[in-house]
Parts: C-alpha cells; sequence; structure tokens
C-alpha cells in the first residue's frame, strides 16, 4: 500500500480485503474508524473505497470537483453506455439535468403551496386507509407506498394512482424486482473482471445483469407510454409537469442541450428510486419510533392539538407554530439515518483530503450514520432526543454543522424540499389521528433491515397498533 494513502485496509490485488461474514459493512466501518480515525481506506475489490466520518471533511469533499462525479458503477448507470438521468450521469448532461430537475421541483411547488394540496390528499388517503386496520396489530398498509408514489406522479406526469388500481400493483412490482436485483449489481461493479472470466449466463445469475436489464425496459416502456400521452396533448405555454417542460425544452434550438426521450425515462426513473421509498421508510420509521418513545408521542400531539383544529393539516406557514414537530422530524433524520452511507462519489484527479493523497479513481462515501453520532456534535447520540433541537426560549432550532441526512455539497439530494415537507404533513396527519403502539407486550424492532448494506431501513413486516384518538 503506497505510505502517503490514509491507513486502513489494503488486502489482495484484484479482490482487495475479504471482510468477516458475520458482522455488518456498519460494524466493520466503526472497528476501522476506532483503529484509524476521521479517514481511511478500505480495498473492496478492486477499488479503493474511502470513508470519511468527519462531517467537516465531508462538507469540504463533496463541494470541491474533485469529488463531484458518480463512479461509472452499474448501480448508477444501469447497463447504460453513456449514463444518463441525474443520479447517476456526470459532466454537463448532470448539471443540466439537476438544474432542470431542481427547478422543476421548485415551479412545480417543492416548499410551496403549490405541492401542498397533494400532500394534504395522499395523507388523508393514508389516514383512512390505517383506519381499516385500526385497534389491532397489523402491517402498515400499501396505501403508504401508493401515497409516496402519487406525490412523485403528480408532479411528473400529473398522475395519481387509487390505492385498489392494479396499474400501480404492476408498477410496485417494477419497482421492487428492480431494487432487488439491482444489489447484486455491486458485485460486478466491485468485481469488474468476473466479466472477462464468467460466460454471460453465470455472470447474470450471480450479478442480476440481465434481471436489471428487463425490469428497466419494462419501467421505461410505461414511461414512454406516459411521454406519448403527454405530447399528443402539449400546451407549451402552460407545462402541466415536468414531463410538458421536459418536451417543451426538447423543441427549443440549443447547442448545448443533452435532452432526448431516453434521458427524460432515466430522468423519471430517477425521481421515483431516490424520491418514494425514501419518503415512505422515514414516515415508517416516524411511527415505529414514536410508538417506543410514548413521551414523545404525546407531547407531540399535545403541541399538534394546541395550534391546529383537529383533522387540518398545516400550511407551510404554520411550520414556526409547531416547534416540537419539527423538532421530532429532525431527531427522527439524525437518528435513523436512512442514506447511512450516502451515494458514492469518485475522485476525478489525484487530490488530497485531510492531509493524505486520493488517487484519481478512488470512491468516497460520507459515513452519514457515523456523523449523526459524532460525540463532537451530539450529546448521548444513541438517545432519541427531540429537545436537543429545542432553544431555551422553546424555539426550535436547525442544526447545521453534524447533520446531513441529505448528504451536503454538489450532489446534495435534488429533492430535500419535497421530503421534508412530505415527512412533516404526514407526521401531522398521522398523529392528530393515531396513537401508535407496539403490539401488546413487545417493543418495536427499531434496529435497521439487513437487507441494505448502505442505508437504514426499517423492519416493514413488524406489526404496530394504530389507535383512533378520541
Ligand atoms: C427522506 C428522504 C430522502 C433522503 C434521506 C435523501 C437522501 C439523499 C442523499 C444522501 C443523496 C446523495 C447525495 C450525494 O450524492 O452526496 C440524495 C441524492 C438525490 N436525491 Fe434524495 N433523499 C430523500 C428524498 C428524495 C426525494 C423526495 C427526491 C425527489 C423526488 C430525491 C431526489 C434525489 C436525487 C435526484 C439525488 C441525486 C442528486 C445528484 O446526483 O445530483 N431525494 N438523496
Amino acid at each position: 500500500k503506497p505510505s502517503d494513502l490514509p491507513p486502513g485496509r489494503w488486502g489482495l490485488p484484484l479482490v482487495g480485503y475479504v471482510p468477516l461474514p458475520f458482522k455488518s459493512l456498519e460494524d466493520h466501518l466503526r472497528d476501522l474508524y476506532k483503529k484509524h480515525g476521521s479517514i481511511y481506506i478500505w480495498r473492496m475489490g478492486v477499488h479503493i473505497m474511502v470513508f470519511l466520518h468527519d462531517q467537516k471533511m465531508a462538507r469540504e469533499a463533496f463541494t470541491s470537483t474533485d469529488f463531484i462525479d458518480r463512479p461509472p458503477w452499474q448501480i448508477f448507470c444501469l447497463g447504460e453506455k453513456s449514463p444518463k438521468g441525474v443520479v447517476g450521469s456526470n459532466g454537463l448532461l448532470w448539471q443540466n439535468n439537476r438544474r432542470f430537475a431542481l427547478r422543476q421541483l421548485r415551479d412545480l411547488g417543492m416548499g410551496k403551496s403549490k405541492l401542498v394540496a397533494a400532500v394534504h390528499t395522499q395523507a388523508a388517503m393514508m389516514v383512512e386507509e390505517i383506519k381499516k386496520q385500526a385497534g389491532r396489530p397489523a402491517r402498515l398498509p400499501h396505501a403508504m407506498s401508493v401515497a409516496v408514489v402519487n406525490i412523485v406522479w403528480q408532479m411528473v406526469g400529473n398522475i395519481q394512482f387509487k390505492v385498489t388500481d392494479p396499474k400501480f400493483v404492476e408498477f410496485r412490482e417494477c419497482v421492487e424486482l428492480l431494487m432487488d436485483s439491482m444489489k447484486n449489481l455491486a458485485i460486478f461493479d466491485l468485481l469488474p473482471w468476473l466479466g472477462k472470466i464468467l460466460p454471460r449466463p453465470i455472470l447474470n445469475r450471480i450479478c442480476h445483469l440481465d434481471l436489471v436489464e428487463n425490469a428497466k425496459e419494462k419501467f421505461f416502456a410505461y414511461f414512454k407510454e406516459v411521454i406519448a400521452e403527454h405530447k399528443k396533448t402539449l400546451d407549451r405555454d402552460n407545462p402541466r409537469d415536468l414531463i410538458d417542460a421536459y418536451l417543451t425544452e426538447m423543441e427549443k434550438e440549443n447547442p448545448d442541450s443533452t435532452c432526448s426521450e431516453r434521458d427524460l425515462c432515466f430522468l423519471i426513473f430517477d425521481l421515483f428510486n431516490a424520491g418514494s421509498l425514501t419518503t415512505r421508510d422515514t414516515t415508517v420509521w416516524m411511527i415505529f419510533y414514536l410508538a417506543n418513545y410514548p413521551r414523545v408521542q404525546e407531547k407531540l400531539q399535545r403541541e399538534l392539538d394546541e395550534v391546529l383544529p383537529r383533522g387540518t393539516l398545516p400550511n407551510l406557514e404554520d411550520k414556526p407554530r409547531l416547534p416540537y414537530t419539527e423538532a421530532v422530524v429532525h431527531e427522527l433524520l439524525r437518528i435513523t439515518s436512512l442514506a447511512a452511507l450516502g451515494a458514492q462519489h469518485v475522485a476525478t484527479r489525484d487530490t488530497e483530503i485531510g492531509g493524505y493523497t486520493i488517487p484519481k479513481g478512488s470512491i468516497i462515501s460520507n459515513v452519514i450514520s457515523e456523523i449523526h453520532r459524532d460525540t463532537r456534535h451530539w450529546d448521548n447520540p444513541d438517545d432519541f432526543l427531540p429537545e436537543r433541537w429545542i432553544t431555551a426560549e422553546g424555539k426550535f432550532s436547525a442544526k447545521k454543522a453534524g447533520f446531513m441526512p441529505f448528504g451536503v455539497g454538489k450532489r446534495q439530494c435534488v429533492g430535500e424540499g419535497l421530503a421534508r415537507m412530505e415527512v412533516f404533513m404526514f407526521t401531522v396527519a398521522l398523529f392528530q389521528a393515531f396513537t401508535f403502539t407496539p403490539p401488546p407486550g413487545k417493543q418495536m424492532d427499531l434496529r435497521p433491515d439487513t437487507g441494505n448494506a448502505i442505508g437504514h431501513n426499517p423492519r416493514l413486516k413488524q406489526e404496530v397498533v394504530a389507535m383512533v384518538r378520541p
């Protein structure tokens, strides 16, 4: 191992350092942090992976253009030779798409009142569906997925699914198939030489390249139908949604344009992939946490009852009057760290972090879940304490350092405003209507699901009780 690299695990050529299988990736990272400090490497397969446990280093790295790109990994480009959309693309196409997506999300109402009505409708639908299982232990309903998908569809294509819509079931199955198969792509990304030595059928069996390709094309076929419908009724002066705006952009004479119908399909896919289950899982975490923390739940409900007439959902102007609700949302985002390892970036040239050399091509991750437990920023970080966000005057105070659930820097989450709005509104709607408890004699299991090595997803299969509030 070259001596100017950060300390860490080096291992063997081609395979790198193969970890012991009975420990989670995060436990390994914690061990490495204890041994080496805030920056270390782990050679995984052919890649030098650099992990940052320090918020200052993470901010520095991710605001620098040296780390702006995504690695050319299958998991990001889904088999496309030149990556499209926004999550996995780089260069001019990424810049254009990111700018376009941010503008659209803003114009279509992210963080503004225009989308509030759609979020209210979906929150009310969720409450009605949960009412059907009130008073008994049950898993959270499928309606929670419908609600978040509908909000993205509303912005993207002006479409809303009903809970029982068979098209939605098809859509969800497609998402699940893709998510499941994508996990195996990581094997190919870490060990790309497998592609040279294994016959294609065996490679497909191990890395699911064909499954991902099929699921992606199924998705895109549906998107193309929706795009074709939009083309028929397009009014360039009155764009209804993101698809209309993209089609209008595509018709403009612009030498720097990177628009294409395939790119639009990727962009739509990215917004669903990054923006639906993330928000659903955060809402599920909220229910599970507050079921285990009745004191926090009661305090939240007291604030809601004092500020809003029962059954009225807030507008964004009401937020300052709901400091404890804001505090609960922030504390939940901190303690659960849904995007535990963020999304990986790549060094575009030989560069430096923390006095160490980082060679071009190294993969950088900020370990958000550990930054959210760093005792330099958080007292008793393992305690769920919304009060840490409240000032002595009883006001909500948004702490900045050490808090980065949506990442930091140039690729910080495009949908942060929308996600914050959804989680806030859903929390209000759900806890106005219900008190959640674990099933009798039990506690909710708040350990992340083991199925995802780089994120913290709740264990969805457990039951919870929703009691309708008198
Ligand atoms: C609680 C919910 C969410 C969390 C915790 C979350 C977190 C993140 C994180 C950590 C990143 C990676 C930043 C980086 O590369 O350094 C990211 C990227 C991204 N997120 Fe989110 N996100 C959420 C919801 C959403 C929503 C609702 C949307 C849109 C509808 C969205 C769209 C995106 C996109 C497009 C990117 C890629 C940005 C780029 O590469 O330039 N996310 N998100």
